[in-house]
């Protein structure tokens, strides 16, 4: 029994698709090759998890193209699963897109320089060089998502751009999460989502997702099909290897629809 379909009506509950980002980037401080992030991403989609998230930056501090390519190998050999591209495609993005067609880009506004995500886009200002790019993937048949903030107002015009989906940027939940803002965090993804779902969006979410606070945040916001976690799954990974974590992930989202 697939622990992800909801037995009462065998509807799927939200994806989990693991972004090995920080595989790369342990594996890039020596010369050896390892940690794999080839191995890392099957033992993840044999435990389990329903994709694989890479954000090639152009610095290349984590995921180079090199594993980008050797990916969209493995992802060929598991049908079921997905491929999840991020990055900004006014940067290095589209090319891999063009040249691998992973079932979904998320375009992400970051600097080339940039610590890390922590904002997503401004629509309708970006939209301008945004319907171009979005419209090339669409034709490639690569579905988009575009990374946004949990702001209702600009659902309608990204929908109006052709995006396929919305990631809602969870940090400002992630750290309001047990304390004070808690429920007005939620409150907002509540009415983000909502807001996407009747412009006719798919809803997707990540940024600081993690054990703790995943299972509250699937509770209160309607129709997310997938998150994507990194950075806490992969530190969880390192005390309870892949699979248990990915296994312990999917039970949280499993109790969200209890
Ligand atoms: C877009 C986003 O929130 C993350 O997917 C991003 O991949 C994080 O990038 P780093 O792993 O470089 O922090
Ligand atoms: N889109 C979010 C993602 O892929 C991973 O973000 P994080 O869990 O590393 O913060």
């Amino acid at each position: 029994m697939n622990p992800l379909l909801n037995g009462a009506d065998a509807s799927p509950l939200c994806a989990l698709s693991v972004n090995v980002n920080k595989v790369a980037l342990l594996r890039n401080t020596r010369h050896l090759g390892i940690p794999s992030v080839t191995r890392a991403a099957a033992l993840c989609l044999e435990a389990g998890a329903q994709g694989i998230t890479v954000h090639p930056r152009p610095d290349a501090r984590h995921i180079r193209e090199s594993d980008v390519h050797e990916l969209a190998t493995l992802m060929a050999q598991w049908p079921q699963a997905e491929f999840n591209i991020e990055g900004n495609p006014t940067q290095n993005l589209m090319n891999l897109v063009r040249a691998l067609r992973p079932h979904q880009a998320t375009f992400v506004p970051d600097s080339e320089d940039q610590f890390t995500s922590d904002h997503g886009w401004t629509l309708p200002a970006d939209a301008g060089r945004l319907a171009p790019l979005v419209a090339e993937c669409r034709q490639l048949g690569v579905r988009v998502s575009l990374f946004m903030d949990p702001n209702p107002d600009a659902m309608l015009e990204a929908a109006r751009l052709g995006a396929d989906r919305v990631e809602l940027y969870t940090e400002p939940y992630a750290a309001a999460h047990g304390g004070p803002e808690q429920a007005a965090q939620l409150q907002r993804y509540k009415m983000a989502a909502q807001a996407a779902l009747a412009a006719g969006l798919g809803v997707n979410a990540g940024h600081d997702l993690n054990r703790t606070n995943l299972t509250d945040f699937l509770r209160a916001v309607p129709g997310v099909q997938e998150v994507s976690i990194g950075h806490a799954l992969i530190a969880d990974a390192l005390e309870l290897g892949y699979a248990e974590t990915v296994r312990e992930y999917l039970r949280c989202i499993a109790r969200a629809v209890r």
